[in-house]
């Protein structure tokens, strides 16, 4: 799909393509939350987050991701896609809280269209795509890392990965939880959606959340050398294998998108569920304090 129509599939509040390309342009101007560097001759681009304070991924983020990610698709020079922060410390914090924390339900629908967005293309996307995790990385951030072909994570004990929804008092969506099954396995995927554990490097190796984990210095070379691994195999064969072993899972999402929509409205705006939002946040100034 061409750019201006996936902007306007994601921003469903502009009216007409001016109003749209008036919109992305905008929030292009203000800022860039993502910031791509390709090498061309190698046929490597890096995405790195800029989002400051966390890498929190709020709507606008998520466009501008889901923007770039479709000018990398069509650039036929890029075949390999490696995603990390640009300031290290923390990887991704996961979905924006104040996306879905005291709006209204346009909002919420709006939020989590382009969230579905950003996995269904990610997850199916024909580059190698490879997570460089250089800080923590809860929930939506682990999310992201999980829809890469491999992830490698720095040394540091203070980073953490994983699903923590139900630590917040939610529930991770079904697409969420297929992800974490493709990846760890169902056993391993109960104990730890329940628990909504965060695992420190060692952990993650073990559990499989990651694929290495290398000292912090190393970490964007050894994704180097995964990149140079897997560029290693025929385009072609890899892309086809990869779409083969992932479509039933895409589909699952795709056959239920509105009614996967509506249901996280519904939840999110729940006066309970807003409640535990609300003490979350607080709970998170506290312990700057
Ligand atoms: C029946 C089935 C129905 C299904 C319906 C679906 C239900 C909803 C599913 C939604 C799924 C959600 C997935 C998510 O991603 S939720 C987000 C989860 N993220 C977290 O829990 C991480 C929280 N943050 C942290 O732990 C830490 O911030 C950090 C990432 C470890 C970094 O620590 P730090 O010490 O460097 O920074 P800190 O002082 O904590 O934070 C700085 C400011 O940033 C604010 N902030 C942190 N995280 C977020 C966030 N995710 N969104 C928005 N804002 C965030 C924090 O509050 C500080 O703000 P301030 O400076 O005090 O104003």
């Amino acid at each position: 799909m061409a750019l201006a129509s996936r902007a306007r599939a994601l921003l469903p509040g502009a009216r007409s393509w001016g109003a749209v390309l008036a919109r992305v342009t905008a929030q292009r101007a203000m800022s860039h939350r993502v910031v791509v560097e390709t090498d061309a001759a190698a046929g490597v681009a890096v995405m790195k987050f800029r989002n400051p304070p966390v890498n929190s991924l709020s709507l606008e983020m998520v466009t501008e991701l889901v923007i770039n990610l479709e000018k990398l698709e069509n650039d036929k020079t890029v075949r390999g896609l490696i995603f990390t922060s640009e300031s290290p410390g923390v990887f991704s914090s996961g979905l924006n809280l104040l996306d879905m924390y005291g709006r209204n339900p346009a909002h919420y629908a709006e939020y989590w269209k382009a969230v579905q967005e950003l996995w269904l293309r990610l997850y199916q996307c024909p580059m190698v795509t490879v997570a460089t995790i250089n800080g923590a990385c809860p929930a939506g951030g682990c999310l992201i890392s999980m829809t890469c072909d491999y992830r490698v994570m720095a040394d540091n004990p203070k980073y953490t990965i994983g699903l923590n929804e139900t630590q917040l008092g939610i529930v991770a969506p079904f697409w969420f939880k297929d992800t974490l099954v493709n990846t760890i396995g169902y056993r391993a995927s109960e104990i730890s959606l329940q628990l909504g554990l965060l695992y420190p490097p060692a952990e993650a190796l073990r559990v499989g959340i990651v694929d290495k984990v290398v000292p912090e210095d190393q970490v964007h070379s050894a994704a180097l050398a995964v990149m140079a691994q897997w560029l290693a195999i025929p385009d072609h064969a890899r892309q086809l294998t990869k779409a083969m072993l992932r479509k039933p899972t895409v589909d699952n999402l795709v056959r239920q998108r509105d009614a996967d929509i509506q249901q996280f409205v519904s939840f999110i705006s729940r006066d309970s569920i807003q409640k535990g939002l609300q003490m979350y946040l607080q709970m998170l100034k506290q312990k700057k304090a």
